[in-house]
C-alpha cells in the first residue's frame, strides 16, 4: 500500500515568506506609532512661548512609560498570552490591531489643538494623562500583537529558517522605528503640529489591520493543512502551563536579560534626540536622524546574525557580546569626550550592532527552552517582565533629568547635562552582561541547545 505524505502549507517557502511579510508589515506600523513622539521630546518640553507644549521632563517620562501601564497594572499582557494560546493567532491578532488603532487615535487627539489645554490632575497636565491613556491602550495592543506575530512566525518556520525569519520580522519593525525617528519631526514641522505624525501613523495602522485580515485567510489554510498532515489538533492551553513556564530557570534568565538589555535601548531612544541636541549640538529638526541610524543598522544586521544563528548556532555567545557592547556604548555617551555629531553617529552604529546581536539570538532561543504549546504564554511573560522596564525606566530618567540634569544658561535658556542618565543606562547593561553569562552557563548545564544551529540537517 502506498502512503501519501501530505505536505503542510508551511512547507512551501513562498507561502511561509508571504505570511512573514504580511504580519511583519502590521508590526512595522505599530513600531512607527511607538516611537512617533520620541524625536518630539524637545518640542513637548519646550515652553509654550518657545513654540513647545510646556511639558516637564518628568511628564514626558511618565507619558513615555505609559505604553506599559495597562500591560503591567491590569496584567493585560498575561491575559493576552492566555487569549493567544486559547483563541489562536487570528482572533488575538485582529483584537490587538483594533486596540492599537483606537489607542493611536486617542493619543493623536490628546496632542492636537482639539484637546482643551490648561487642566491639571494629580500635579500633571490632563493633556499628558489623556495622551498617556491613548498610548497605554495602544501599548496593550502593540505588545499582544508582538507575541502574536512571534507565535505566527514560530508556527510557520519551525524546522526551517526560524531565526532568519524572526530576525527579518524584527528588521521590518525597526524600519517602523527608523521612519518614526526620521519623518516625525519633519511631518510635525511641515504640517505645523505634533498630532499630525501620530494621525499619519494611525492611518498606516489601519492598513496594517487590513493586511492582518489577509493573513487570517492564510492561517486558516495552514491549520487545515496541518490537520490533514498530522490527523489531529494540537492540545490546547491549560493554566498549569504557566506553572511549567515560571518554574524554568532558563526562562527567568532570558526574561531578566530581556528586561535589562531592552531597558538600556528602548527608553534610551525616548531621550536620544534630546541627548543629540544638548550634548552633541545637533539641530532640533534633525535630532532624530542620528538615533534613526540605530534601527536602520539593525535592519541589515538582525537577519544576518539570525541567519548565522540558524546555520552555526552560538546563540548564548551572541547575547553575551551584544550585552557587553551595550555597556561600552552608554559609557562612551556618558564620558565628557568628543562632543561632536560624528562621534555620536559612530557610537550609535555600535549600539545598532549590539541591538542586532541580542534580539536575533534571544527570540529564537525561547522555543528551545519552552515547548511550542506554551510559547504564547512564555513570550507574554517575557514581554511582561520587559514592560516593567519600559514603564519605570523612562519615568526614572525623566525625573533624574528634571532633578539633576536641568540647568539654566547665563542667557536664561534651559539646557540639560545627560551624564547621570547615561550612567544609569550603562548600569542596566552591566546587569545584562552578568545575566547573559548565567544563561550561557545554564545552557551548558541543561543542554537547551542555545549554542547549536536551528536548521535541522
Ligand atoms: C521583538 C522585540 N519586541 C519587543 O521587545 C516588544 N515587547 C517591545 C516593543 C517596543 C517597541 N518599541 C523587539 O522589538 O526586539
Amino acid at each position: 500500500m502506498t502512503e501519501t505524505i501530505k505536505r503542510k502549507l508551511s512547507d512551501s517557502s513562498a507561502a511561509r515568506w508571504t505570511a512573514m511579510l504580511i504580519v511583519s508589515f502590521t508590526m512595522m506600523c505599530g513600531y512607527f506609532i511607538t516611537d512617533v513622539m520620541s524625536p518630539l521630546g524637545d518640542m513637548l518640553t519646550r515652553s509654550v512661548v518657545d513654540g513647545g507644549m510646556g511639558w516637564t521632563p518628568t511628564e514626558y517620562g511618565w507619558f513615555s512609560g505609559a505604553y506599559s501601564w495597562l500591560n503591567i497594572f491590569l496584567l493585560m499582557l498575561l491575559f493576552g498570552g492566555i487569549i493567544l494560546d486559547k483563541m489562536g493567532v487570528r482572533f488575538t491578532g485582529v483584537m490587538a490591531c483594533g486596540l492599537m488603532v483606537g489607542g493611536a487615535l486617542l493619543k493623536a487627539y490628546a496632542v492636537s489643538p482639539l484637546f482643551p489645554e490648561g487642566g491639571m490632575l494629580f500635579g500633571f497636565k490632563t493633556q499628558m494623562w489623556m495622551a498617556g491613556l491613548g498610548f497605554a491602550i495602544f501599548g496593550m495592543g502593540a505588545e499582544i500583537c508582538g507575541i502574536t506575530v512571534s507565535k505566527v512566525i514560530v508556527k510557520w518556520f519551525t524546522g526551517h529558517e526560524l531565526a532568519l525569519a524572526l530576525g527579518l520580522q524584527v528588521a521590518m519593525a525597526r524600519l517602523g522605528t527608523a521612519a518614526a525617528l526620521f519623518f516625525s519631526p519633519r511631518i510635525a514641522a511641515a504640517w505645523g503640529g505634533i498630532s499630525y505624525p501620530v494621525f499619519f501613523g494611525a492611518l498606516a495602522l489601519c492598513i496594517g489591520l487590513l493586511a492582518y485580515l489577509v493573513y487570517c485567510v492564510m492561517d486558516r489554510r495552514l491549520d487545515k493543512s496541518i490537520a490533514a498532515a498530522q490527523g489531529e489538533e494540537e492540545e490546547g492551553f491549560k493554566l498549569s502551563d504557566i506553572k511549567f513556564v515560571v518554574t524554568n530557570k532558563g526562562f527567568w534568565l532570558i526574561a531578566l536579560l530581556c528586561l535589562m538589555f531592552y531597558a538600556g535601548v528602548f527608553p534610551f531612544l525616548k531621550f536620544a534626540a534630546q541627548l543629540m541636541i544638548y550634548k552633541y549640538g545637533v539641530d532640533p529638526v534633525m535630532a532624530g536622524d542620528i538615533p534613526a541610524i540605530l534601527p536602520f543598522g539593525t535592519i541589515l544586521l538582525t537577519p544576518l546574525f539570525g541567519s548565522l544563528y540558524d546555520r552555526i548556532g552560538k546563540g548564548a555567545t551572541l547575547m553575551v557580546v551584544g550585552a557587553m557592547m551595550l555597556v561600552a556604548v552608554h559609557v562612551l555617551f556618558a564620558l565628557p569626550i568628543l562632543n561632536e555629531w560624528w562621534f555620536a553617529l559612530i557610537v550609535m552604529v555600535l549600539l545598532g550592532i549590539a541591538f542586532s546581536l541580542v534580539p536575533s539570538a534571544m527570540w529564537p532561543s525561547v522555543p528551545k527552552i519552552i515547548p511550542q504549546k506554551q510559547l504564547g504564554t512564555a513570550y507574554a511573560l517575557i514581554f511582561y517582565v520587559q514592560n516593567i522596564g519600559l514603564m519605570c525606566v523612562p519615568m526614572l530618567i525623566g525625573w533624574v533629568i528634571d532633578r539633576y540634569a536641568k540647568f539654566t544658561l547665563p542667557d536664561g535658556n534651559v539646557s540639560y547635562d545627560f551624564t547621570a542618565p547615561m550612567w544609569i543606562f550603562a548600569l542596566f547593561g552591566i546587569v545584562a552582561v552578568a545575566l547573559a553569562f548565567m544563561l550561557k552557563a545554564e545552557d551548558r548545564r541543561k543542554g537547551y541547545g542555545l549554542e547549536e544551529a536551528n536548521i535541522r540537517k
